[in-house]
């Protein structure tokens, strides 16, 4: 597919249309000197993403993630293909586009180690050119919601890593960005950490409808951020679509965990149910289903023509478990 290489007359800002558009995408490493070994880290991707959609870019180390963002961003040239962030070319608008973008890499800070964290936030709001009284408010608005007041005096380079992951995301968030992108935002956090700070990018964009872009490790971050999942599988794309759609196109079972009200027969050949333990003397039994083939109530109707049902829990598969099946599968194609 060919398209002009200017950005799209109808959007001079980028405002209208897709917030990221990814057609054929390419791009190598190396192979220019006779040694050097040529690497394809991203291998014709094509996607779109709308504004206000939530999307969880994954995929096993070294399948393309970085290569990906840095593309995205106007950090690298692609090989070939087109890439079109906020409608704009990164490229030759990588100004224009960080305007409109947040971007937080792990590895990379965006904050200034040795001047207390409040000295930052006032370079990045003069960075942005943001009128004096709106970034005092912008501030503090994220520094309250971040939980971050008793360390606006602190050097970043003093900060925990918890607190140096908050700091970084209001940085980001201090220009009011249309998208989010976040590259391993809860990586070395605590349970506590990431659970306030997940619940904190929930609510921003409830509230303000920020498109996120994020890459994880932490199938969490996704379960709990993203409405949509992007596998990518040694630079190619292997999944685009709903995490429950991921489960299902690997037939990952759920799980049905039924007590029952008196001792009973192992519940075996219930229709498209499989039968994974007896517990208690067959008070507590377990039966996987695929939810692609029968549907939870089916399984129970026919459990229930059995024995009473006193209680039941439905355990969704295990999403890390549905990755490794989706890279397993995506190998053996190759
Ligand atoms: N500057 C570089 N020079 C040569 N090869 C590179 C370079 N950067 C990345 N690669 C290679 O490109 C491939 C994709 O790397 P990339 O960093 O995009 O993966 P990733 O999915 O982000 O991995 P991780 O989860 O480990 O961060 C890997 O094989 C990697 O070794």
């Amino acid at each position: 597919m060919t398209r002009p290489d200017h950005d799209a007359p109808t959007s001079p800002t980028g405002q209208a249309g897709p917030i990221i558009e990814v057609t054929n995408l390419v791009r190598d490493y190396g192979g220019l000197g006779r040694k050097s070994r040529r690497v394809r880290a991203v291998d014709h991707i094509s996607f779109g993403i709308q504004p206000g959609e939530a999307v969880g870019y994954i995929g096993a180390n070294g399948a393309g993630k970085s290569t990906t963002i840095k593309l995205l961003m106007g950090i690298l040239r692609p090989t070939a293909g087109q890439v079109r962030t906020c409608g704009l070319d990164p490229m030759r608008r990588r100004i224009d586009v960080a305007r409109q973008v947040g971007v937080v890499f792990g590895q990379r800070s965006q904050l200034w180690w040795d001047l207390p964290l409040r000295e930052s936030f006032t370079i990045l709001a003069a960075i942005h050119r943001l009128d004096p009284a709106a970034a005092r408010d912008r501030t503090a608005r994220l520094v309250d919601e971040l939980e971050m007041g008793g360390q606006l005096a602190t050097p970043v380079r003093s900060l925990s890593l918890g607190q140096r992951m908050r700091a970084e995301i209001a940085a980001a968030l201090l220009h009011s960005p249309r998208l989010l992108v976040l590259d391993e935002p809860t990586i070395g956090l605590d349970v506590l950490s990431k659970q306030r700070l997940r619940e904190f990018l929930v609510e921003e964009r409830r509230e303000r409808g920020t498109t996120l872009l994020l890459t994880t490790h932490d199938m969490g971050d996704v379960e709990r951020l993203c409405s949509r999942v992007l596998v990518v599988d040694h630079g190619r794309l292997a999944y685009d679509g709903t995490l429950p759609g991921l489960a299902a196109t690997v037939g990952a079972e759920r799980l049905l965990v039924i007590d029952l009200a008196e001792p009973t027969r192992p519940l075996q050949d219930v229709p498209g149910a499989r039968l994974v333990a007896v517990e208690s003397d067959g008070l507590r039994q377990r039966l996987a289903f695929d939810g692609a083939r029968t549907t939870a109530a089916a399984v129970l109707t026919e459990v229930s023509r059995r024995a009473t049902i006193r209680d039941l829990a439905v355990e969704e598969p295990d999403i890390e478990d549905v990755v490794r099946r989706i890279y397993a599968s995506s190998a053996g194609q190759r």
